[in-house]
């Protein structure tokens, strides 16, 4: 029965974040920290990721530059998922697997943050990113599930890896939704100070 299904959705979905809350607090503050650290001193946040997670990379890059819940400074965060004649011209002329590094390599300086989005960990295009980044002395913040894949093993000690602990695309990318959302009210809190929680 359809009614049931759905319902099975929202109770796996829930129990999924009940059961993530603790082992992904501390990689998502210290997700937190290294967004703040690039923020304060001039820098920004390229976000990309493939299907959903570029629309995670959107959803991100619109609550940095913009808003969140509360208002504050203008923080600096460009999706690499938007441009079409960048991405069209970069597929066509080279490949597909390198759409995110090459503008990686164009846009990422020192200190700034690569916000990486996988929910197998294994899409090249995310990781080739992974790799420029690197290449630019910037920070990593990976999101993941299913153990991290190639990337989770591609990350350095000074990167942060965010791993959903589940193998399920769509209860991944729900949670992958979430700790966006305490990414950016972790970063608000830090430069505003501690609020009640909004209505
Ligand atoms: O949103 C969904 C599934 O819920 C899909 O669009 C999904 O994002 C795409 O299949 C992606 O290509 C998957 O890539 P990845 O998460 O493994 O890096
Ligand atoms: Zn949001």
């Amino acid at each position: 029965m359809i009614e049931q299904r759905i319902q099975q959705h929202f109770i796996d979905s829930a129990d999924l974040k009940y059961q993530a809350a603790q082992p992904l607090s501390k990689p998502i503050a210290a997700g937190v920290q290294a967004m703040l650290a690039c923020v304060t001193s001039g820098g920004k946040v390229l976000a990309c990721g493939n299907g959903g997670s570029a629309a995670d990379a959107q959803h991100f890059a619109a609550e940095f530059v913009g808003r969140f819940e509360r208002e504050r400074p203008e923080l600096g965060a460009i999706a690499l998922t938007t441009d079409s004649s960048i991405i069209t011209a970069i597929g066509n002329d080279y490949d597909f697997n390198v759409i995110f590094s090459k503008q990686v390599r164009a846009l990422g300086l020192p200190g700034d943050v690569l916000l990486a989005i996988s929910t197998s960990g294994n899409s090249a295009n995310v990781l080739a990113a992974v790799e420029a980044a690197h290449q630019r002395e910037m920070t990593v913040v990976a999101l993941t599930g299913k153990g991290g894949g190639k990337m989770g093993a591609a990350l350095r000690e000074t990167d942060v890896h965010i791993c959903v602990p589940h193998d399920r695309t769509a209860r991944i990318q729900e949670v992958h939704l979430l700790v966006l959302h305490c990414l950016c009210d972790g970063v608000d809190s830090q430069l505003l100070g501690e609020q009640e929680v909004p209505t």
